[in-house]
């Protein structure tokens, strides 16, 4: 493995939550640069960019990211009692780094002393904002335009630019040297007497296994869908349907 300084690796990544469908399936990335992510709701853009941050641990798969990483979630937390002041401070102090001039390029007009629960959600941002940027290594931002005004939000991608950090961005803010798509579509096979559903669950490319009656519904990746069927017919399913 080489030595990833000030990068993230994902490597082989899957992720799906208790017994619930594969939301993330075998994903390889390597974050050095700009990375944006998309793809519609649902797709699994929050739990990939929490498992990079490290707040989620992955089902299987490995992770390797730098000591020093800033993580905004895509739903700042609306109880914190700590001013901004005094959060800055201490996440300063946590991580041995000073907060430099991103609250004010970002245009922040509330008050550093008030409790951070009596902001506006768009001057809450800047502050979970950053916290962020106190981070020296890599930024792992999820829909960080969230709530901003025009001129923030152009700030920040001014912010953004040299950085290595991994961003979710529905809007298209960024245009970043790497971009992945979650949705990347998917094909459906619908199958009959299926002797074995965990058999099923553990092909590669399968994302979810689903009963509807007599039938099993596999949704698969499209570039995995011919080894998906090889498979399903070698357990000794039936093919009702692909499409
Ligand atoms: N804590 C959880 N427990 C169970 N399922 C979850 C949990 N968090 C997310 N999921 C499921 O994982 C899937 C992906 O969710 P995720 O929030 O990662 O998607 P997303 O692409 O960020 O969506 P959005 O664009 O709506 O924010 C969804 O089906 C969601 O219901």
């Amino acid at each position: 493995m080489r030595g990833y300084l000030g990068e993230v690796l994902l490597d082989q990544v899957s992720k799906r939550y208790g017994r619930g469908p594969w939301v993330l399936r075998d994903l390889t990335l390597e974050v050095s640069g700009l990375t944006v992510l998309t793809g519609a709701n649902g797709t699994g853009k929050s739990t990939l960019l929490r498992i990079a941050a490290g707040i989620l641990k992955p089902t299987s798969g490995r992770v390797v990211r730098p000591a020093s990483v800033g993580y905004v979630p895509e739903r700042f937390p609306s109880d914190v009692r700590m001013s901004a002041s005094s959060y800055l401070a201490h996440l300063g102090r946590v991580r041995g780094a000073v907060a430099g001039d991103v609250l004010e390029r970002l245009g922040f007009v509330g008050s550093m002393t008030a409790p951070m629960s009596e902001l506006s959600k768009g001057n809450a941002q800047k502050v979970a904002l950053a916290q962020a940027f106190l981070a020296s290594d890599v930024l792992v931002l999820d829909e960080p335009w969230t709530g901003l005004d025009p001129a923030a939000a152009d700030e920040l991608v001014s912010l953004l630019e040299g950085r290595t950090a991994l961003v979710s961005d529905h809007e298209g803010h960024l245009a970043p040297a790497t971009r992945l798509d979650l949705s990347g579509g998917h094909v459906m096979i619908e199958l009959s007497r299926v002797p074995a559903l965990d058999a099923l669950e553990a092909l590669e490319g399968v994302r979810s296994v689903q009963t509807r009656g007599s039938s099993v519904r596999v949704e698969v990746a499209p570039d995995r869908s011919d080894h998906v069927l090889a498979e399903a017919l070698r357990l000794g399913c039936s093919v009702r349907s692909v499409r």
